[in-house]
C-alpha cells in the first residue's frame, strides 16, 4: 500500500477516543455506569440550510456537538472543512471535555463543524454562510456566552469569530455579555492578545516542561534540553507555525522537515520556519522552496529519523499503515487525534513516548478561558494594578540603591520598573497551566510506578475530575 493512503480506519474517530478512555478507566474507580455517562455525547445538533450563491440555491450541513455540560459553558472550536462529519464532530467535542479537565478550566466540551471547502468561496460568500450558520446555532441554544462558546479551528480564524460575534449581538442585543459568545476574535473586538499563537506556544511550553524532567527525557531515549533537537512538523497552519517558530527561535531546536499538504521539505541543517511560512503565504504551498530536499508524498517524511515528531495538521495521520515505521522516540500531538487507537497501541508497545493532544494542545482553550473571563469582567487584565506595580518597582530600585550606594544594573532596573501588560499575564497563565498539568499527569504516572503512558495518565486525571464534579453536582 502506498505510504500516503491510510488504510480504512477499523474504528471511527469517536470509537478511537472512547477506547483510549477505556484504557484509563481501568485505573479510576467510578460508580457503576458512570463511565458510560462520562463517555457519551450529551447533545448533537445537525443543521442544513439553503443559501442562494452565484444564482444557485446551495445547501450546507453543519453540526455542533455538546459532549459534556458538567461545567458551563461548553467550549470548543468550529471547523470548516469538507471532511467534517457528525462522527468527527462528536469525537472532537469529547476531546474538549477531557482537555478542559486536564488544564483545570471550568468548561464542558463542545465542537462544531460545517461541511464546506472555504477555498471554493469568496470572502463575501463565506461571510454570508458563516452568519447563517451562527444564526442556526444561536436560535437553537448552541451559541451563547453562558452555554456554548465556539473558537477557531481548522478553516476558521479571527475573521469568522468576528462575524459570529456580530450575528449574535444583532440577535441578542440585550445580552450584556454578548462579546463572550466566541473566543479567538480580533483583539479590537474584545479578543485576547496572545490567543492567536496560544496553541503553538502551549506546545512549546509543554515540551519545555517535559525537558525539565530528566527521567521523562531518558524514558524517550533523549538527553539534554531542546537545543539542537531534530524536529519534524506536519502542518504549518496556525498551531504548527507558531510551535515550530518558537521552538526554533527561542530554544534553538532544528526543524529538519516541514510536511504540508503538497509535500515535505527536508533539510538536516534546519529549515528557517519564518521563510518557509512566508513562501507558503505567497505560493499557497511549500513545493519549490529553494535549496532543500523535496519529498512527495509528504507523509513519507513522518517516518524519517528525528528526535521529536509534531503532527499539527489533522486526525488519523499515524495509523496502522505507517505506525511501525515511525522512528521518532517522542511525539507531541499538536493536532487533535493525529494517532489512531490501533497506531497508539503499536507505538506504545515499541516504547514511543507520546504527549497526548488532550494535554499538549490545550494552550488554545486555556487562553480562550482568559478571553472569556476578560469579556465577562468587561475590563482588560492588569488595568487596575499595572501602574501601581511600576511604582512599587521604582520604590524597590530606590531602596536597593540607597542601601548599596550603587546604581542598579540596567537590566534589573528595567525589569523592576515595568508593570506586567496583558500579554505578559496571558503568557504567564498559559505557562503555569501547561506546567501544572504536566506535573499532575506525571504524578498520576508515579502512583502507578510509571507503567502508565502519558495518554492514559492524562485521561485518568481528566476522568477523576469530571466524575468528581458530576458527583458534587448530583448529576447522576
Ligand atoms: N487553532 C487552535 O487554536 C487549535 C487547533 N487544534 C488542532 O490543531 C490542528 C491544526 O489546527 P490549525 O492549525 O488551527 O488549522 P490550520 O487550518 O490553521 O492549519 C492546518 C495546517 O495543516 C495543513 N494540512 C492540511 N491537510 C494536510 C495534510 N494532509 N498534510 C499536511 N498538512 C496538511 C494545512 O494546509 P492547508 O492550509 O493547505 O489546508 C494547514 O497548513 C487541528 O487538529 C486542530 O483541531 C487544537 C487546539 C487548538
Ligand atoms: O479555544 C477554544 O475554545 C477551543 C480550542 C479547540 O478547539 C481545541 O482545543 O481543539
Amino acid at each position: 500500500m502506498p505510504n500516503d493512503i491510510p488504510p480504512p480506519p477499523p474504528v471511527s474517530f469517536q470509537q478511537s477516543v472512547a477506547r483510549m478512555v477505556d484504557r484509563a478507566l481501568d485505573y479510576v474507580k467510578l460508580e457503576p455506569g458512570a463511565d458510560r455517562a462520562i463517555k457519551t455525547c450529551n447533545a448533537i445538533l445537525q443543521v442544513t440550510f439553503p443559501l442562494k450563491i452565484r444564482g444557485e440555491v446551495r445547501t450546507f450541513t453543519g453540526w455542533r456537538a455538546v459532549h459534556s455540560t458538567h461545567r458551563l459553558p461548553a467550549k470548543g472550536g468550529l471547523r470548516f472543512s469538507p471532511s467534517i462529519d457528525q462522527d468527527s464532530t462528536e469525537a472532537l467535542a469529547a476531546l474538549m471535555t477531557y482537555k478542559c479537565a486536564i488544564v483545570d478550566i471550568p468548561f464542558g466540551g463542545s465542537k462544531g463543524g460545517l461541511c464546506i471547502d472555504p477555498e471554493q468561496y469568496s470572502r463575501d460568500e463565506m461571510e454570508l454562510i458563516t452568519r447563517r450558520f451562527a444564526r442556526e446555532l444561536a436560535r437553537r441554544g448552541f451559541l451563547s456566552p453562558a452555554t456554548n462558546v465556539p473558537a477557531p479551528d481548522v478553516g476558521t480564524g479571527q475573521r469568522e469569530m468576528a462575524w459570529i460575534l456580530d450575528t449574535y449581538k444583532n440577535l441578542y442585543p440585550e445580552d450584556i455579555n454578548y462579546v463572550g459568545c466566541v473566543t479567538g476574535k480580533p483583539v479590537e473586538l474584545g479578543g485576547m492578545p496572545g490567543r492567536l499563537d496560544a496553541t503553538g506556544r502551549g506546545i512549546h511550553y509543554a515540551l519545555r516542561e517535559f525537558f525539565r524532567h530528566p527521567d521523562a527525557v531518558a524514558e524517550a531515549g533523549l538527553s539534554g534540553d531542546l537545543k539542537d533537537k531534530r524536529i519534524i512538523i506536519q502542518g504549518l497552519g496556525n498551531v504548527g507555525y507558531h510551535a515550530a517558530k518558537l521552538l526554533q527561535e527561542e530554544d534553538g531546536a532544528r526543524i529538519i522537515a516541514i510536511i504540508e499538504r503538497d509535500g515535505a521539505l527536508v533539510h538536516e541543517a534546519g529549515l528557517n520556519v519564518e521563510e518557509v511560512h512566508q513562501y507558503m503565504q505567497r505560493t499557497g504551498g511549500v513545493q519549490g522552496f529553494p535549496g532543500v530536499e523535496w519529498v512527495e508524498p509528504g507523509t513519507m517524511a513522518l517516518e524519517r529519523d528525528c528526535d521529536i515528531l509534531i503532527p499539527a495538521a489533522l486526525e488519523g495521520v499515524i495509523h496502522t499503515g505507517n505506525a511501525e515505521r515511525i522512528r521518532a522516540p517522542l511525539i507531541i500531538e499538536a493536532a487533535n487525534g493525529p494517532i489512531t487507537f490501533e497506531a497508539d497501541e503499536i507505538l506504545r508497545a515499541r516504547g514511543t513516548v507520546i504527549l497526548p493532544d488532550i494535554y499538549a494542545n490545550a494552550g488554545g482553550v486555556v487562553v480562550s478561558y482568559f478571553e472569556w473571563i476578560r469579556n465577562l469582567s468587561h475590563m482588560r487584565f492588569g488595568r487596575l494594578e499595572r501602574r501601581l506595580d511600576e511604582m512599587r518597582g521604582q520604590h524597590i530600585v530606590s531602596a536597593l540603591e540607597l542601601m548599596s550606594g550603587e546604581q542598579s544594573p540596567d537590566w534589573l532596573r528595567a525589569s523592576l520598573l515595568r508593570g506586567a501588560d496583558e500579554l505578559d499575564l496571558v503568557r504567564s497563565g498559559l505557562d503555569d497551566a501547561m506546567r501544572v498539568a504536566f506535573q499532575e499527569i506525571e504524578r498520576m504516572r508515579q502512583t502507578h510506578d510509571r507503567a502508565m503512558d502519558y495518554r492514559t495518565a492524562a485521561y485518568a486525571v481528566a476522568i477523576s475530575r469530571i466524575s468528581g464534579a458530576s458527583l458534587d453536582l448530583g448529576a447522576y
